[in-house]
């Protein structure tokens, strides 16, 4: 009765398409006194299969995202269910195993996803033996993780022999040991050169492809943010904006890519403006919505833009453009 009650409270369905499901996600810190809203209510569904990149400027929310997603946080308020997990309620023995089992997690210190004393593949190795694999399969899995990612040739060798993408791709080996459903990596190539980048994105890519595993990856790399299907941009703590990018062939026989935005409409029917259209503009405090046939039109308030040529005009400031 009371999740009924959460539920209703936080506008989640009882059943909602999507692997991942944030509803109305909120996230406050409070630090000697002081809160901080990392989380506004940010809704979030990704489909099971799907490999999306979050983007946002620095303290828009994405490292509070993941680490709520990735079990290691718990929110405030609203709703997070991962493949079938209720992230809020979560109880202390699930947790522990949703973070085992059902979740992969890729950090961007390298040197943080790696145990420096253990090879390659004992890395890979090691989170199956929490899991309670046996030693066979264990070996036998770790080989083929390794092989997939292109870096078999490491197996043996300890993290600091490794190149810094070497040890990425052994640290997506590792987050997909015991066969996660999701994979989130923050800023997985944010230490890593051009081309030493691609080859850790072609990793991420071939999980995804060949293992089934959903990934999520949050990051400032646009080589990476615009080589898949989806990428959603968080701002303040909501998500604000998608592009969505397709790959079609034309008569002709050659492949076209298109990309197009689209702003987030969330369950009560709010919107965020891109910051450059509202500036361009001057769309401030309202507008006037004019509802057409098959669209929406949003216009500048006409008073608000008349008093401002007005205020321009006695200050010798010349007509507005
Ligand atoms: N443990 C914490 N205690 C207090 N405030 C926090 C904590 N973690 C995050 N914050 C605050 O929450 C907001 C969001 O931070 P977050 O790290 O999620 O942003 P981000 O988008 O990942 O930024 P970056 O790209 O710089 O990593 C920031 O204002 C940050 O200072």
């Amino acid at each position: 009765m009371a999740e009924l009650r959460r539920r209703a409270v936080a506008g989640i369905p009882r059943r909602e398409a999507g692997l991942v499901v944030c509803a109305n996600l909120v996230r406050i810190f409070q630090t000697e006194g002081v809160e901080v809203q990392a989380l506004q209510g940010l809704d979030l569904t990704v489909a099971e299969g799907e490999m999306i990149a979050v983007v946002g400027a620095s303290g828009s929310g994405k490292s509070t995202l993941l680490g709520i997603l990735s079990g290691q946080d718990v929110p405030t308020a609203g709703g997070a269910e991962v493949a079938g997990h209720d992230l809020l309620a979560m109880k202390r023995h699930e947790r522990l195993r949703y973070r085992r089992r059902t979740v992969g997690f890729v950090l961007q210190q390298t040197s943080r996803n790696l145990l420096p004393y253990l090879s390659a593949a004992e890395n890979v190795m090691l989170p199956m033996t929490y899991a309670g694999i046996r030693r066979s399969r264990r070996r036998a899995r770790a080989e083929e993780l390794l092989d997939l990612l292109s870096v078999g040739h490491c197996r043996d060798r300890t993290p600091d022999t490794l190149s810094g993408g070497e040890q990425q791709r052994v640290a997506i080996g590792v987050a997909n040991a015991n066969e996660p459903r999701v994979l989130f990596a923050d800023e997985p190539t944010g230490q890593l050169d051009t081309a030493t980048s691609d080859e850790v994105f072609a990793a991420l890519r071939r999980a995804n492809e060949e293992l089934g595993v959903t990934v999520v990856v949050v990051t400032h790399d646009a080589l990476v943010s615009e080589q898949v299907q989806r990428t959603v941009r968080i701002r303040d703590g909501r998500t604000s904006t998608e592009v969505l990018r397709q790959v079609s062939t034309g008569e002709d026989g050659v492949e076209v890519h298109t990309a197009e935005e689209y702003a987030v409409l969330d369950r009560s029917g709010r919107l965020q403006l891109p910051g450059e259209f509202t500036e361009r503009l001057h769309l401030r405090k309202r507008v006037r919505l004019v509802l057409e046939s098959d669209h929406v039109g949003v216009w500048p308030d006409e008073a608000a833009r008349r008093a401002r040529a007005d205020a321009q005009d006695a200050a010798g400031g010349g007509p507005e453009h």
